[in-house]
């Protein structure tokens, strides 16, 4: 087998609060069958440790950014876990990145920089007998393995996935010492970045190549409008830089044998589904369609459209059933539109309600104003839920409009809209209530979507080369 290990500061189903961890969950199983041992280092947050309670130290790291440290091996759900037990760094309430009032911990520089210093250790001296020929860092938060590798000569090549450009790991330039940074790549050509260290630009300078979640993504990247100051850089790189789809888990996400819901091999059975979930969401039985939203409540994710176009939808006959949490704002003007009767929102995180949801929804909307990938317009695929999408990032690439041509030649799978207004979203809610008027065509739409293939199987084995391209440069 070949090796690599995979840095993350998130992993499901241990612990998740978006999609990186999904796909850090999903990649080293896709990847096994191609010949790839892929081992996962992830903080030990307690959530981790209650999970992980049959492991074992392997080796101890005195002195890791501020306290003594471990690293415990265990394996959970089929993954093949180095789990980084620093109590100092990682045991405490909250969220991986929040404390429980919801702020950013104030040490979060030095919580990451300890989980890249020891990737880079084990990428330099191996683990158990064990050692990586690659690094794959994901986001900012394993940006700093790629220059702590540059640092020890490059014992083995790194690449970087950026899921979200958003979240550049910024640290004041007096913490560079604490970080074990060196003085002299304080430049525009190294980690600085506007006169603080950015964990996610060294990533993008150090490591050998950068991958984002999507084709169109990686071009748009390079962009001014999405590229979020690094546009510059990834410009530079550009010839390192590749999108590779997501994909989904075909079992975790399958509804003919989903545990949550009332099964169905085909859409004509998402019927059951559909009343179960207006019962259990308490909306009426209607004949529009029920468009459903899974998703945090931020500004990438563009829900204050959704805000905007609703009531043209209601009006229309359409409900709305929303799961999220996030932004307060929003928050707060979800839970005020459910005074209509037919929405329905429930603020929090649940995965078991997000499966219902997926079964019981006609269209699954996701509105975003950047979209590097996003997995729901995907499970809605799968699920005959028709997504309804921003035009824009993955929602491109793996949604194919209802267009008049697409509709005869028999491949559409959903509605695209764009500019990214309320208006434009209007206009294709409008669209999706006439659609699903017509039940031939919308019978027709549900069924292409279910063919789609949106497994792992093609995605990995374009992992599967890059690895064997950075592994052995030629
Ligand atoms: N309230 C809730 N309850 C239950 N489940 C909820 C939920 N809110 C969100 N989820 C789940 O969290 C995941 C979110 O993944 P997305 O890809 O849609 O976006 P995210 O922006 O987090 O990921 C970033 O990384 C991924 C992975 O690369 C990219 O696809 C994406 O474009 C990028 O922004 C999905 O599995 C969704 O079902």
């Amino acid at each position: 087998m070949r090796t690599a290990l995979s840095v993350t500061s998130e992993c499901a189903p241990l612990v998740k609060t978006g999609g990186l961890a999904d796909v850090a969950g999903a990649l080293p199983g896709a990847m096994a069958p191609l010949g790839w041992d892929i081992r996962t280092l992830l903080p030990g947050y307690p959530r981790v440790m209650e999970q992980a309670k049959r492991s074992k130290a392997v080796a101890d790291i005195p002195d890791l950014f501020g306290g003594d440290a471990a690293v415990l091996k265990a394996r959970v759900a089929g993954l093949d876990l180095y789990i980084l037990d620093a109590p100092h760094l990682y045991d405490r309430p909250g969220t991986p990145y929040l404390d429980d009032q919801g702020y950013d911990y104030w040490d979060n520089p030095e919580r990451f920089a300890a989980l890249c210093w020891v990737a880079a250790e084990i990428a330099e001296n191996g683990i158990e007998g064990w050692k990586p020929e690659l690094l794959h860092c994901h986001d900012w938060q394993a940006g700093l393995a790629p220059y702590y590798l540059m640092k020890r000569d490059r014992p083995v090549p790194s690449l970087i996935t950026i899921h979200n450009i958003a979240f550049q790991g910024l640290a004041p330039a007096d913490r560079m010492g604490a970080l074990r940074l060196d003085g002299v790549d304080f430049n525009a050509d190294g980690i600085e970045y506007w006169g603080q260290v950015s964990a996610l630009k060294a990533g993008l300078v150090y490591s050998d190549r950068i991958t984002t979640v999507s084709p169109t993504y990686a071009r748009e990247l390079m962009t001014h409008e999405f590229g979020m100051g690094m546009e510059g850089l990834l410009q530079a790189r550009a010839g390192d830089l590749s999108g590779i789809l997501n994909g989904i888990d075909l079992d975790v996400w399958n509804p003919a044998t989903d545990p949550e819901i009332a099964t169905f091999k085909t859409a004509r059975g998402k019927s059951r589904a559909k009343s179960r979930l207006q019962k259990e969401m308490g909306l009426a039985k209607s004949d529009g369609p029920l468009a459903v939203v899974i998703s945090r409540l931020s500004h990438q994710k563009g829900l204050d459209l959704l805000l905007e176009a609703l009531p043209a939808f209601l009006d229309r006959g359409g409900q709305l059933a929303l799961l999220g949490s996030g932004d307060k704002g929003l928050e707060r003007a979800f839970a005020e539109a459910a005074g209509h009767p037919n929405v329905a929102v429930r603020i929090g995180y649940d995965e078991a309600l997000s499966h219902r949801m997926m079964a019981g929804g006609d269209a699954i909307l996701v509105p975003s104003r950047f979209e590097p990938c996003g997995l729901t317009q995907l499970y809605g695929l799968r699920y005959g839920t028709i997504p309804v999408v921003a035009m824009t990032g993955g929602l491109v690439d793996t949604v194919i409009n209802a267009s008049p041509m697409a509709l005869r030649s028999g491949v559409a799978t959903g509605l695209q809209f764009g500019p990214i207004t309320a208006h434009a979203m209007a206009g294709a809610l409008m669209r999706l209530t006439e659609l699903y008027a017509e039940p031939e065509t919308w019978a027709q739409l549900q069924a292409n979507a279910m063919r789609q293939e949106v497994g792992w199987n093609a995605s990995a084995a374009e992992y599967a080369a890059l690895y064997q391209e950075v592994a052995e440069p030629s």
